[in-house]
């Protein structure tokens, strides 16, 4: 018998324990701007998603894009600013993010799933009012001062989550694909971190485990060498220390409260690499950074 042939039956079964372990119940994948690098690696992960429907994993996407955001702002030569990771976001800009996310780009990853044979509708927070939000008040740190409140325009927090939706979407065979688009009580729209929004509907949704895709192989620590397992506690001290900084602080906080919320893990890969979120759920050694909320 060929050798190759025997070790592909060998990974096949060595996905077993991982496919029990997932057998119906609900995975949310955050998939980021930057994971959508070229039409190969957007094929990969269409096909991986669908793969998790036909065995009977119930994925939901929630899908970024700021790189796409930020080439169409400079089309229409509007300029882009940050402020803590988040885009000011003005009355010019909420229009370019909603038509880039909730048009561009949430329709793309619908076509992309469809192609591979999944069934997918996208959709964005407006719909059936699934993200309410507020707009954010960013509080920041001064000394001997009370903190300065930062106004960031249409940048909103989650203040809940409606599965109803998702739930029907998922109760009927599709998988759903959600924008980082809310509305607060008066109606009016907001741009919000995808991740935020995939860890609070993760929570909602009582997930499995939250998933996000990125553009390093997960945490690293102060040698750079990949941390495979880390608790809130962890996340903590590398915080405090330095370790952990810029975009991956936001990031390792969503994972946080998504734990502290009653998912199980959550789990941070590159997106870069075709087929990671496979390598991850399904292989004993995993390829990124899992957080728990207590190591064993
Ligand atoms: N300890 C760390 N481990 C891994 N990445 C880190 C760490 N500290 C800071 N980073 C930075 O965080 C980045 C990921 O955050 P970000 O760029 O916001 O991701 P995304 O665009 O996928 O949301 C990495 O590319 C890296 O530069
Ligand atoms: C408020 C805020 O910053 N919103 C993000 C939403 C998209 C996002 O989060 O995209 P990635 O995951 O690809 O970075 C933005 O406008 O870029």
């Amino acid at each position: 018998m060929d050798k190759d042939v025997l070790l592909k039956s060998e990974v096949l079964l060595e996905a077993l324990p991982y496919i029990r372990q997932f057998y119906k119940k609900t995975i949310v994948i955050k998939y980021g701007g930057h994971a959508m690098k070229d039409e190969a690696l957007k094929q990969a992960f269409a096909k991986c998603v669908t793969l998790l429907r036909y065995i009977g994993v119930n994925p939901v996407i929630v899908h970024g894009g700021g790189p796409q955001i930020g080439r169409m702002l400079d089309q229409l030569n509007i300029p882009s600013a940050f402020r803590d990771g988040l885009r000011i976001t003005d009355d010019a800009t909420m229009n370019v993010v909603e038509m880039v996310l909730a048009g561009q780009v949430n329709k793309q990853i619908v076509n992309q799933l469809n192609l591979a044979g999944g069934r997918a509708v996208g959709i964005s927070g407006k719909d059936g009012e699934t993200i309410r939000c507020r707009k954010l008040e960013l509080a920041v740190d001064r000394e001997n001062l009370a903190p300065e409140i930062i106004d960031l325009g249409h940048v909103g927090e989650v203040t809940g989550i409606d599965p109803t939706l998702i739930r029907g979407l998922m109760r009927d065979g599709f998988i759903p694909v959600i924008a980082p688009v809310g509305v607060d009580e008066n109606g009016e729209t907001y741009n919000i971190n995808a991740d935020t929004v995939a860890s609070a509907v993760a929570v909602a949704l009582e997930a499995r485990s939250l998933v996000l895709l990125t553009d390093v192989c997960g945490i690293l620590d102060k040698k750079k060498d990949r941390i495979s397992s880390v608790d809130v506690k962890g996340i903590m001290k590398l915080i405090e220390d330095g370790t952990v900084s810029g975009g991956m602080i936001p990031k390792v906080q969503c994972c946080v409260e998504a734990v502290s919320g009653g998912v199980q893990k959550a789990q941070i890969i590159d997106g870069g690499v075709p087929n990671s979120l496979l390598l991850e759920l399904f292989t004993e050694q995993g390829i990124g950074t899992e957080i728990l909320l207590d190591l064993p």
